[in-house]
């Protein structure tokens, strides 16, 4: 017996249950299809749309290369290609309007004396910023209710988003927006084309909206890592979905109607089915019979529903007992509102709560078993549901599962992706052929979670606060009133429906657990210099994270350290600043923030996606950053370097003094041989760099200078961005040619390596007197956080991978909380002290401040 049988009130007790077991993950298989399927399915409308791929012409009158003529891949400027293309994409749906819209990463990389030697040497492409003009920026998603379109298009005005690419040239001038073109999909493309004119100036562009909704999904299902989901029982499980194996799939999309869509490859699909019976229904249908005023309420309200009071169960047509027969419990709905017609009541008598759960069920059943029907009709493996109507909601979800589930007796499970609602909008934007979207790699995205818009009684309200003074004084009045603040402060815009936030779920069930979370997506980072480390032995199966904080025990042990840490890391960023009251005030915030993604994170681990240790780590820095703290530990950092430069003429003069570096076991063999034969020197190590002080200059340096003297190319590879007291790159040759003063060895390898400026000349003219040395390098990573997922790395840190054969990964973000497991194409150290009881016992059976060293040579 199934057990939606034994217990249809699904929910309760179990979705209640935490989130620390595991949903078993199979592929999803139906128990045959039968040849009278087989039929209906070449029965099937010939309606499948193909879509062309064609690109707009590049106007490339007046082309012209920018800067240096040698470079591998010169940037070409087009002065005549206009930039006007628009930014800004639209789906406007019978219930919602959804914005995907892009902002520009200001270029702030400079040409330096380090990159252009190290292009010089590995000849790092320019990461394809003209062949990808989106690229090197940030996709925001945001919502508003088609009722109130006015607050939409404020929204896009206040943002200028619908000045197309001229906004910079042309601020204020309304006449640039003539010629602006705004893709956009949905009813509503049709309905207000000339509100948009009007008031914007803009002509929307119309894209079909089957059309956009597949290539959203197809988009978000390749180019994000963990985009789609298993939700059973309160369960949440990411699903990792193979690119090659993605089709065929069935698309239900639960907008305020539901479309079923047949997807068997990128433009090409058929709408199989659809029911009038979806969102709007929900919605409309609970508005008139709750007096609900949001759709929020009325979902919040069915978590305190019994749906028993107005459903008809089988139990209560058959006098409390099952039917077994025909495989149905006693307390299966047979009716949904059935026990209205039989009671002498009226619509005041039952309570609202009751009303919202059985509609909820009522709807979530039915469409959950169209869908499978319609799965099972084409012999469909995959379900993935889309739309706002799920909302991130759990006990939706869990009973659309259920449904599928219940159905296909455990042979088809539902999935759901994160950016539900934003397929049609994602799919209009991409429609912008010159963004060159479609081809965004996995590895080119970066998804991160501001603390965008005000948060209080455990919600989001109104859009993220882009101004940081917006930012920092609305998290002061959340301190002086605490949680007595109900209603938004006023800010731009107003009223609209909980974007680019998070919200902490109100309660944690008292009947149902909610993760009210409007949106559980982020804002994507578009980064095109980023690559997969090529020296991982086998990309697909690399997980990044040591620590799976899909345990709940694991989770609340690191929120709280970090939670404890707090208030030393913001006495440090704020004393960074220089202790001003501005900088106190930036430090509260960050403070008042970061832990209210704590919070969020203790109530709803998945709410950002996958989590892992080094997501939080990373998490914790970003928001260092939003609060402007460039780099809390700049002067720490830069006391500690002079320190130990001062003893480290001492240290290399005894450790030149002993017969042979200390080493230890293996890698001692593989570096010096045992017996007579010497083994070859390495030809080129990469060293993951950590901390500054102590470890870089006496740890660090000393260690690239053994492999130095053995002929062994040193690339030293740092952050790009400060986190905690990490070394970054851009000081590396600051300290290494400070270190250089006092060592020869140093000094022509890191002359020969391009990193002492005024050195350079001497290599170009090449000093006689001195043997040309190997080079010691700088290469920067691509990330800002303690730890590394070497899934993105730089794309100078992968050009100088190609040629190395020997990894040196070191200390614990690095080497411990991060690729302790990582396996290698080529011979590998992890070298660490392990700063915390937990994780020495844990994972490596050992004390605090014991120190691993791990070495696995290449097979
Ligand atoms: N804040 C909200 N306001 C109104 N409806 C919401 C809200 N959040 C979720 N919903 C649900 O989402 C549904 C709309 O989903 P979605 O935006 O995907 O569809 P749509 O594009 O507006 O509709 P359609 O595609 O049928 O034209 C609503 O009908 C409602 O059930
Ligand atoms: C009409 C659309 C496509 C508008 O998005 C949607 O609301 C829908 O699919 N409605 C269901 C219509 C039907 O197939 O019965
Ligand atoms: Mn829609």
């Amino acid at each position: 017996m199934s057990d939606l049988l034994k217990n249809p009130v699904l929910g309760n007790d179990d979705i209640k249950s935490e989130i620390d077991g595991k949903l078993q993950q199979e592929e999803i298989k139906f128990e045959g299809t039968s040849k009278a399927e087989e039929r209906e399915k070449e029965m099937a409308p010939p309606n499948s749309i193909h879509r062309s791929g064609s690109r707009p012409q590049l106007d490339v009158s007046g082309a012209a290369i920018q800067g240096n003529f040698e470079e591998k891949d010169p940037t070409i400027l087009l002065p005549n290609q206009s930039d006007d293309i628009s930014h800004l994409a639209l789906d406007i749906g019978g219930s919602l309007i959804k914005l995907v819209y892009f902002s520009r990463h200001e270029d702030k990389s400079v040409e330096d004396k380090r990159k252009r030697s190290l292009k010089q040497r590995f000849g790092i492409p320019n990461g394809n910023r003209r062949s990808y003009p989106i690229l090197g920026g940030r996709l925001h998603f945001v919502k508003f209710e088609t009722a109130k379109i006015n607050e939409c298009l404020d929204f896009i005005r206040s943002k200028q988003l619908h000045c197309g690419g001229m906004v910079a040239r042309w601020p204020s001038d309304g006449m640039t927006n003539e010629n602006v073109v705004v893709k956009a999909t949905g009813g509503g493309a049709f309905k207000y084309t000339d509100l948009f004119k009007e008031r914007l100036g803009v002509s929307l562009d119309k894209e079909d909206e089957m059309d956009c909704l597949v290539s959203g999904a197809n988009f978000l299902l390749k180019a994000i890592r963990h985009e789609a989901f298993t939700h059973m029982e309160g369960q949440k499980e990411f699903v990792q979905i193979d690119q090659n194996d993605l089709f065929p799939y069935l698309l239900v999309n639960i907008g305020s109607g539901v479309s079923m869509i047949k997807v068997d490859g990128d433009g090409e699909f058929q709408r199989v089915s659809g029911t009038n019976v979806g969102g709007g229904t929900y919605w409309g249908l609970g508005k008139l019979l709750t007096k609900c005023k949001s759709f929020d309420d009325l979902l919040e309200l069915s978590q305190r529903g019994d749906n028993s009071t107005i459903d008809m169960l089988v139990g209560d047509i058959y006098g409390g007992m099952d039917y077994s027969k025909i495989g149905l419990s006693a307390s299966t709905i047979a009716s949904s509102f059935g026990k209205a017609i039989s009671e002498n009541k009226e619509l005041e008598d039952y309570r609202p709560e009751d009303i919202s759960l059985s509609l909820l069920r009522m709807i979530s059943y039915n469409i959950g078993q169209i869908a499978y029907l319609n799965a099972l009709r084409f012999g469909l493996k995959r379900i993935f549901f889309g739309g706002f109507f799920i909302r991130g909601h759990a006990y939706t979800m869990d009973t659309i599962s259920f449904a599928v589930d219940f159905w296909s007796k455990g042979g088809a499970k539902a999935m759901f992706l994160r950016h539900e609602g934003f397929l049609g909008a994602l799919g209009a934007f991409m429609s912008y052929e010159k963004h060159g979207l479609d081809d965004v790699m996995v590895h080119q995205l970066v998804e991160r979670f501001p603390m965008g818009a005000p948060y209080v009684g455990g919600k989001i309200h109104g859009p993220p606060l882009g101004d940081l003074n917006e930012k920092i004084s609305w998290m002061e009045k959340f301190v002086q009133k605490g949680t007595e603040i109900i209603a938004p402060v006023p800010m731009s815009p107003p009223g609209t429906t909980g974007l680019g936030g998070f919200e902490v779920p109100l309660s944690r069930g008292d009947t149902l657990r909610s993760d009210a979370s409007s949106l559980n997506v982020g804002v994507l980072h578009l980064v095109p210099t980023l690559d997969v480390f090529p020296l991982l032995a086998d990309s697909k199966m690399y997980e990044p994270n040591t620590i799976d904080l899909s345990d709940h025990g694991e989770l609340e042990y690191w929120l709280t350290v970090l939670s404890e840490h707090l208030p030393d890391l913001v006495d440090k960023a704020v004393a960074s600043e220089g202790g001003t009251d501005d900088a106190k005030r930036r430090g509260d915030a960050f403070a008042r923030a970061f832990s209210a993604h704590l919070a969020r994170l203790m109530e709803e681990p998945a709410a950002y996606g996958k989590l892992g240790l080094a997501n939080l780590l990373e998490l914790r820095e970003e928001c260092l950053r939003e609060f402007q703290f460039t780099d809390a530990y700049r002067s720490i950092k830069q006391r500690e370097n002079e320190a130990s430069l001062a003893v480290l003429p001492d240290l290399l003069m005894e450790l030149d003094g002993m017969s042979e570096v200390d080493d230890f076991d293996v890698f001692k063999e593989r570096m010096l041989g045992s017996g007579n034969t010497k083994p070859p020197p390495h030809k080129r190590a990469l060293l993951f760099v950590d901390n500054s002080g102590a470890d870089i200059v006496l740890g660090m340096l000393p260690l690239a200078r053994e492999l130095l003297r053995r002929g062994t190319e040193v690339v030293l590879v740092g952050n790009s961005l400060p986190a905690l007291n990490d070394v970054t790159a851009m000081e590396l040759p600051d300290i290494v040619a400070e270190a250089a003063k006092n060592c020869d060895i140093l000094r022509r390898a890191a002359e020969a390596g391009g990193l002492l400026v005024d050195a350079m000349i001497n290599i170009q003219d090449s000093s006689k007197d001195e043997l040309p040395s190997v080079p010691l390098m700088v290469v920067e990573n691509g990330c800002g956080s303690p730890c590394i997922d070497l899934r993105q790395v730089s794309s100078e840190l992968a050009a100088a991978a190609k040629g190395a054969d020997l990894i040196i990964l070191e200390g614990m973000g690095r080497a411990i909380h991060t690729n302790f497991n990582a396996r290698f194409k080529c011979d590998a150290l992890k070298l660490a002290m392990v700063k915390n009881q937990r994780l020495a016992e844990k994972l490596l059976k050992g004390n605090i401040y014991d120190c691993v060293c791990r070495f696995e040579p290449a097979n």
